[in-house]
């Protein structure tokens, strides 16, 4: 990707910078109706200029009324939290309605450089759609806003470390960094993306940590045991909470331990909670998946329940669900829309997770066709399609990379088959790019991401790129088409974005 920077050419360059007006349509996509009154209009003859930063620093400067700090700030620690809300939250001080705009300029540029890549690449422009406007090639939708604005998280994971009051025993998200030795991990009640509850929790277990005889594990190689927890919770107010514990060289005490948290929040003072569910995990690496340490259940019902496009959805804890429900379900809407799936169309959801894309258009294909690394969340998918009666889909547990291209071999040829692709930040393997390019029955392909920089800009242009036999991308490339925006994460600068491709 370097080096394919430094081709851009110069006059490219106005494409990044300038971040005049809009040209997407407005109620293109049928469910925008149902958004908040006056959303639908915000964009139109917009002009937002530069990159977070500089757009928070001039509002502030200005002394807008969005700036205010929170009321329940309270003096004291008013600059530890509000550093804290800067850096978790950075948007919070602008109001939703100039946050989306924020948002929408920084997609936009997101995709001016990505059509500009692809056009280097291309030579003319035989990649990219005709063109709908002087500086975008695709169709660029206005931002869907997130239904739920404030205290949105289905989950939230707190680390456990020093204060600032130099207390180890202090729950909430790290400020500073381990580079520059100044980290303090501060209590986060005030983060207005955290809903109340993730936040009493987070209380409660700093206060049980204080009355608990056993060390907190700030750094691996120092000892200590208690680390973070992970907080979920679903539309009717369930709560899952998980706690990740570094067993160091404890055996018989490791259980003591186990059944004194499970009082504390069963019978003590964590009762006030009132969880539905407590995990415990038994952790010696940052992060370690239900296989390769299992989550343990001290109480209560094994999994969360969601219901999304009217599905019944199964969450276990090691599952990954969008942390925006509502967002989510936008988000949903919106690649079903893209797919234009039919009863003849075979639907690929590559790294689905819980599987709630495919099976939320199971009724509208011919058959669903999962594929996700984690076990737990394919055991959901599966239970989540029984559940709900669909009965023309399969999910395959395992890598993307390694699984795809033998389940396309067993394919016949003629079936059109539309992919959704959904990874990781880390995006997709080369592998799965490859398949999906030279798998010719594929015509269209909906690509999610939240964070399109870095391994899913290369997916992209290898989508895009003409064909290269020396990289074994064989098939027609794809064409960008159109771009949607949806926000799932007020006042942070992280955004969806929709992409779909055809060719
Ligand atoms: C951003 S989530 C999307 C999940 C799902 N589409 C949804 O909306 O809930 C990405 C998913 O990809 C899975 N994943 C990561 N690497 C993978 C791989 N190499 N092969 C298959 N799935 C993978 C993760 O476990 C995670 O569930």
């Amino acid at each position: 990707m370097a080096g394919l920077k430094r081709r851009v050419p110069l006059h490219s360059l106005r494409y990044f910078i300038s971040m005049v007006g809009l040209f997407s349509k407005p109620g293109l996509l049928p469910w925008y109706a149902r958004n908040p009154p006056g959303w639908s209009q915000l964009f139109l003859g917009t002009v937002c200029k530069g990159d977070f930063t500089r757009v928070i620093a001039t509002k502030c400067q200005k002394g807008q009324k969005s700036q205010k700090k929170p009321s329940h700030l309270g003096p004291l620690d008013g600059s530890w939290q509000e550093r804290l809300a800067d850096v978790v939250t950075p948007l919070w001080r602008l109001s939703y309605e100039e946050q989306l705009k924020v948002k929408f300029a920084a997609q936009k540029k997101i995709l001016q450089r990505l059509e500009s890549y692809i056009q280097m690449l291309n030579g003319v422009s035989v990649t990219t759609a005709v063109p709908k406007s002087e500086r975008l090639s695709c169709l660029l939708h206005p931002i869907i806003p997130s239904p739920v604005i404030n205290g949105y998280r289905n989950k939230s994971t707190f680390s456990v470390n020093r204060g600032p009051d130099g207390n180890p025993k202090t729950v909430g998200f790290y400020l500073g960094t381990w580079r520059d030795g100044n980290v303090v991990c501060v209590q986060s009640n005030h983060l207005k993306n955290i809903p109340e509850k993730h936040s009493q929790v987070a209380q409660y277990y700093e206060v049980f940590l204080r009355q608990s005889p056993l060390e907190p594990c700030l750094v691996f190689h120092e000892g200590g045991y208690w680390r973070e927890l992970t907080v979920r919770t679903n539309s009717q107010g369930h709560t899952m909470a998980i706690i990740t514990f570094h067993p160091q060289k404890l055996s018989q005490e490791l259980h003591v331990q186990k059944e004194i948290v499970k009082e504390f929040f069963i019978r003590g003072p964590g009762a006030a909670c009132g969880l539905t569910s407590l995990y415990f995990q038994e952790s010696t690496m940052t992060r370690c998946s239900h296989q390769q340490s299992p989550y343990q259940l001290l109480f209560g019902e094994p999994y969360i329940f969601e219901e999304l496009l009217s599905l019944k959805i199964r969450i276990s804890p090691d599952a990954f669900f969008q942390i925006n429900t509502a967002g989510a379900e936008m988000l949903y809407r919106t690649v079903g829309e893209l797919t234009g799936v039919n009863s003849d169309t075979i639907l690929l959801d590559i790294c689905c997770g819980t599987g709630v894309i495919g099976l939320s258009l199971a009724q509208h294909t011919s058959r669903v066709l999962g594929i996700e690394l984690l076990e737990q969340a394919v055991e959901d998918a599966r239970w989540t399609a029984a559940f709900n009666g669909i009965t023309n889909s399969e999910f395959h547990t395992g890598q993307a990379e390694k699984i795809l291209p033998g389940l396309l071999k067993s394919k016949e040829d003629g079936q059109s088959i539309v992919a959704v692709v959904n990874p990781a930040r880390a995006g997709l393997h080369y592998k799965v790019i490859q398949a999906i390019r030279n798998f010719r029955a594929i015509h269209t392909l909906v690509f999610v991401s939240c964070k399109l920089h870095g391994e899913s800009t290369r997916n992209v242009i290898e989508l895009c790129c003409p064909p290269d036999p020396a990289k074994k991308l064989l098939g027609e490339p794809f064409v960008l088409q159109q771009a949607v925006p949806v926000d799932l994460f007020p006042h942070t600068p992280h955004c969806e974005l929709v992409l779909l491709f055809t060719r």
